[in-house]
This record gives structure tokens, sequence and C-alpha cells, in this order.
């Protein structure tokens, strides 16, 4: 039988995954799988059970796209060259809705038992990677600032009312941006930089794909009240990219200046100062997806 390492963040999303442990053991026992569970204490446990999963065939993780980050980071820094199963058990799951795969635990489980994989990009941030996204400025450090049980209990909800708390104090940052032979010198409210297309559910890069080889930069430019909120509606239509006050670029690699002491974020989680330089990995990592993925 080939072994999995199943690495669960118990405080993922609603905290629901640990009903489901049997469920989810019975199904990649049936596909061939034996499991091989780690229940992690803190995010360093990620690192240490990745440390001493090298007789594993494939690593699973439940957990929302922060859980994901650390257990992708710990395997590129092992040099772990094996598949990764996902199990959607965050609040926002945005990665594995980019990969098309389902919350719904069962069929969570017979994506990774079909054995269908795919190639995906990385994106490195100074010294780390990310799956979906790194960014700075308003909003964009939300889930690192919200609180646990909050989160838990409202999932997404949490999310939208912690960015409208933080709404008062929003403002523009000067920032630099060096991409192919171009410098962009511009004030910006935030700035994304996406591997996937979705960051706290809203659709940012509707055409990307986690294996062109591509980064997707968006900034919103610093404008009145009234072009944002029209930037807002243009962003639920999709339409965003087009307008005079989004800065838009597609490309291999980007370096970010900044003055100020801007905080930012890789997938959730804490992310690194500036300066920032951002690249891509092509098809780094292998990711059991369903056959019809993007
Ligand atoms: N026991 C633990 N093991 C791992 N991470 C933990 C643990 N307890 C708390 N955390 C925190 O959980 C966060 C990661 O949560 P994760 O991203 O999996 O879920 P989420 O935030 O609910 O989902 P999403 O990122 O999709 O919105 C990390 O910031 C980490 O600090």
């Amino acid at each position: 039988m080939k072994k999995a390492r199943l690495i669960y963040n118990p405080y993922s999303g609603d905290r629901s995954f640990r009903m489901r442990l049997d469920l989810v053991i019975d199904k990649l026992q049936r596909g061939g799988y034996e499991v091989i569970p780690h229940r992690t204490m803190s995010v360093e446990d990620i690192y240490l059970s990745i440390s001493n999963s090298d007789y594993c065939d494939c690593i699973i993780v439940s957990g929302g796209d922060g859980t994901i980050n650390h257990v992708i980071n710990a395997m590129l820094q092992k040099d772990l060259d094996v598949p990764i199963g996902i199990i959607p058990s965050g609040t926002s799951n945005d990665f594995a809705a980019h990969l098309n795969i389902p919350k719904r635990v069962s069929h969570a489980c017979d994506i990774i038992s079909n054995g269908n994989i795919l190639e995906i990009d990385v994106g490195k941030i100074n010294e780390r990677y990310f799956v979906n996204v790194a960014a700075g400025g308003l909003l964009t450090d939300v889930s690192q600032k919200i609180d646990i049980n909050l989160k838990n209990t409202l999932g997404k909800m949490a999310y939208y009312i912690k960015g409208i708390e933080q709404l008062p104090n929003f403002r523009a940052i000067p920032i630099t941006i060096e991409h192919e032979d171009n410098i962009i010198n511009e004030m910006v409210y935030l700035f994304v930089i996406l591997n996937g297309s979705t960051a706290g559910g809203f659709k940012l890069a509707p055409d990307a794909t986690a294996h062109d080889g591509k980064l997707n930069l968006i900034a919103v430019k610093s404008c009145n009240l009234m072009e944002l909120f029209n930037l807002f509606i243009k962003m639920l239509k999709g339409e965003h990219l087009e307008s005079s006050n989004i800065i838009y670029l597609k490309g291999e690699k980007f370096s970010i200046k900044c003055n100020e002491n801007i905080e930012t974020d890789i997938d959730g989680e804490t992310g690194p100062l500036f300066p920032l330089n951002v690249s891509i990995s092509n098809k780094k990592l292998k990711v059991f997806t369903p056959i019809n993925h993007i």
C-alpha cells in the first residue's frame, strides 16, 4: 500500500475536519493509501511533520491556504518531491477553489485516490514560497489580524467585517514596481500578486491559471471614493482590469519597493518586509486535481 502523510490543522475553517477524520481514512484506505495522520499543534509542527515524511508517497493537507502555504514551504525546503492532495477545510480555500477541488471531504478524497496530477507553479517572495497570493496595503492583512474564534464561527463573513473595520484608516502608499524594463512609481491602496485567480473569495485575476508560468500583479491606484466604489462594482462583474485606476501586469519577475513600514501577506500569513523580490518557479509542485481542473 502507498503511504500518505495526512497533515491537518484542527483550527482551520469551522474546525469541523476532526469529525470527518474516520471518513477520510476510510476513503483513502479504499483508494489504496495507508494513512499516517499528523494533527498539528502549531505552525512549527507542520515543518517537523514534513521532516519526518521522507518515506511517504504523497502528502495530504487539510486546512486553508495558510496551512497549505506552510506545507509547501516545508516540502520545498526539504526537497520532498511527492504529490500533494488537498482537502479544503479553511475559511476561504481560494487555492483549492482555483484548482476546482471540492469542499466536500469525500469528493476531495476521491480526487486523491483517482491520482490525476497537475504540475503547478509556485511564487517566491524573498525567501518564502506562496501558492495563491502575495499582497500588501489596504485589506490585504485582514486574515492575519482576525480573531481565530471569530473566523471559526462566522467563516468568510468575519473577513468582510474585519475589512469594513479597517476602512476608516485607509490611505494610499507610495510604491515602485520594477517589471521587465519598466519602472512604475505610483500611490496605491493595495497590490496583489496572484498565482491563482481568487483572493478572499473575490475573482481578482479572472484569466489566471496556476500552471502558465506567469504571475499576475494587480494594484489599485489612489483615487477618490466614487471611483473606488465604481471599481468595486466593476470587480464584481470581472471588468476591473480594464480600469484606468488599475495597474495590471503579467510576468515572471517583479521587484517592489516601498519606503514605509507596511506589512505584507502571503496566502493569509505574515509576509516579508520590503523590498520584495517576487518570481515564479514553473511547474514546481505536483498536486492531485480533478481531470477537468482549470
Ligand atoms: N495547531 C495549529 N496548526 C497549524 N496552524 C495553526 C494551528 N493553530 C492555529 N494555527 C493558525 O492557523 C492559520 C492557518 O489557517 P488556515 O489558513 O489553514 O485556515 P483558515 O485561515 O481558516 O483558511 P483560509 O486561509 O483558506 O481562509 C495559521 O495562521 C496558523 O497560525
